[in-house]
């Protein structure tokens, strides 16, 4: 088992070296004698393993620390250091690493949303440190704050724009007026969207996000496949019209909170699209920027913004557990563990609970609105507003062609998932229900 002396250098293992893992291995070398400072021993990177040693790469990484032998690395590190992403063998190598005393240091959300527990265990077994800062919005401090800032506190609700790649692609539809594909195309050329931009746009990269936050921020256990998620796909230059019609922008959100009480309550994990009101914080934020807004009982509302992606950011925070891991070799012991002692069940989807907004169109003519309120009544779905726009006042030409129909908005009181479902299929079969043209939650207000 590797160990570190005082005075002597701790050894960092580098699993990875794309976007974040150049940047890592860049901070570590050009930067020796603040790291020392701040650690108080140096930092030795002693190989950086890759997956071909031909590839050509960033002249900062020595050639002569490459290796492809991934295990025999982990084997004689103090600290392991994984961006390689994926599964496997990342999972593996963090296993060996942590069995075999090294404290880990790790970007990979898909790897913790999905194994999380069993990495935690392994970490708690050898009694080394497993840090994750950068796996949740990239550069921004979210997780040491909810560990640690927060422990004394009931964190009750998240909100957070976690991905950046949707918040840039919803922000370029919300000001230029660009239609969900030409954003996402324009996303692709500046780097943010990958060729196969799934894991971003259907919402896979922010659920396996909001699963980690809802796990600290309760101190349960939730897992990616009990968050429930839908992606941008289904919105339209024209809901992002009507959002700004009413005073709201189009964001997705993860949303974690607790619904009951805050010792023995049940959690509400999910990612979606959601209208925030323009004068949430949320709403301000531009671009491929994220932020985790938080309500937590002492401490009120937190808001935690920055960069969540790129390779310099990312490392940044890969780089604030290194030193904290490394501290914590030289001075003995294990920082926060897994915290799960509230062991809250995670609701099902359709037990969600929020606001909504339903855009009907409607025959213009006496009754309809009565009808369609009665509707709403008869599933106990409170209204808090209704809007009408009658089509020669819509927002685009084409639909003010249409005549003898009427824009209705419809935003409830709070209402559970299932409810407002089996609402929206009752209200679309009403005679004078031309169609139900969008759903959407409504959080933040
Ligand atoms: N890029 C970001 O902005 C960002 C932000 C936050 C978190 N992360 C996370 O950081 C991790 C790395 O992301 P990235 O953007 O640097 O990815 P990347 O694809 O640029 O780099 C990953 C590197 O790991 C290498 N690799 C994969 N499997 C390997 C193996 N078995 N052995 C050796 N090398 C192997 C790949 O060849 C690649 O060079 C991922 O878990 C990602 O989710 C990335
Ligand atoms: N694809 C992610 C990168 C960080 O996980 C994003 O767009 O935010
Ligand atoms: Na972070």
């Amino acid at each position: 088992m590797p160990d570190s002396a005082n005075g002597s250098p701790l050894r960092v293992a580098l699993l990875g070296c794309g976007v974040v893992g150049t940047e890592v291995a860049r901070g570590i070398l050009t930067n020796p004698i603040d790291l020392e400072a701040r650690v108080g021993a140096p930092l030795e990177l002693v190989g950086v393993a890759v997956r071909d040693l031909a590839t050509e790469r960033d002249p900062v990484v020595p050639r002569d620390l490459l290796t492809t032998d991934a295990e025999a690395l982990v084997d004689r590190a103090d600290l392991v250091v994984e961006v390689m992403g994926g599964i496997e063998p990342a999972r593996s190598l963090i296993l060996r690493a942590l069995r075999g005393g090294a404290a880990v240091v790790t970007a990979n959300k898909a790897l913790l949303a999905e194994r999380g527990p069993e990495l935690f265990e392994a970490a708690d077994a050898a009694g080394v440190d497993l840090s994750f800062e950068a796996a949740v919005a990239g550069a921004i401090p979210i997780v040491r704050p909810i560990r640690e800032s927060l422990a004394g506190d009931h964190v009750r609700r998240v909100l957070g724009i976690v991905n950046g790649t949707t918040n840039y692609v919803l922000d370029r539809m919300t000001t230029e007026g660009l239609d969900l594909d030409e954003a996402v195309a324009q996303a692709q050329a500046l780097g943010y969207a990958e060729a196969d931009p799934t894991a971003d746009v259907d919402g896979f990269d922010a659920a396996a996000k909001a699963a980690i936050l809802a796990s600290l921020a309760f101190h349960t256990r939730v897992s990616i496949d009990q968050v429930a998620r839908e992606g941008i796909r289904g919105i339209t230059a024209d809901d992002v019209a009507w959002a700004a019609r009413t005073g709201h922008v189009i964001k997705l959100l993860a949303v974690a909170e607790v619904i009951g009480p805050v010792d023995d309550g049940e959690v509400s994990v999910r990612v979606h699209p959601a209208l925030v009101p323009v004068s949430h914080p949320l709403a301000t934020v531009r671009d491929a920027f994220n932020a985790v807004f938080v309500e937590a009982q002492g401490a009120g509302p937190l808001m935690f913004y920055g960069q969540g992606a790129g390779g310099r950011p990312t490392a940044s925070a890969v780089l604030g557990d290194v030193v904290s891991a490394a501290r914590r070799r030289l001075t003995g012991g294990q920082g926060l563990r897994e915290s799960k002692d509230q062991d809250f069940p995670v609701l099902p989807a359709e037990a969600a609970i929020t606001r909504y907004q339903v855009r009907i169109d409607v025959e213009d003519r006496p009754g309809v609105l009565a009808q369609v309120a009665g509707v709403l009544a008869e599933h106990g779905v409170s209204i808090d507003t209704v809007r009408q726009v009658s089509a020669s006042a819509a927002v685009h030409e084409d639909l003010a062609q249409e005549h003898g129909t009427a824009h209705l908005l419809v935003t409830t009181h709070a209402a559970r998932e299932a409810s407002l479902a089996a609402t929206v299929a009752a209200v679309s079969a009403l005679e004078p229900v031309r169609e139900i043209t969008s759903v959407l939650r409504v959080e933040g207000s």
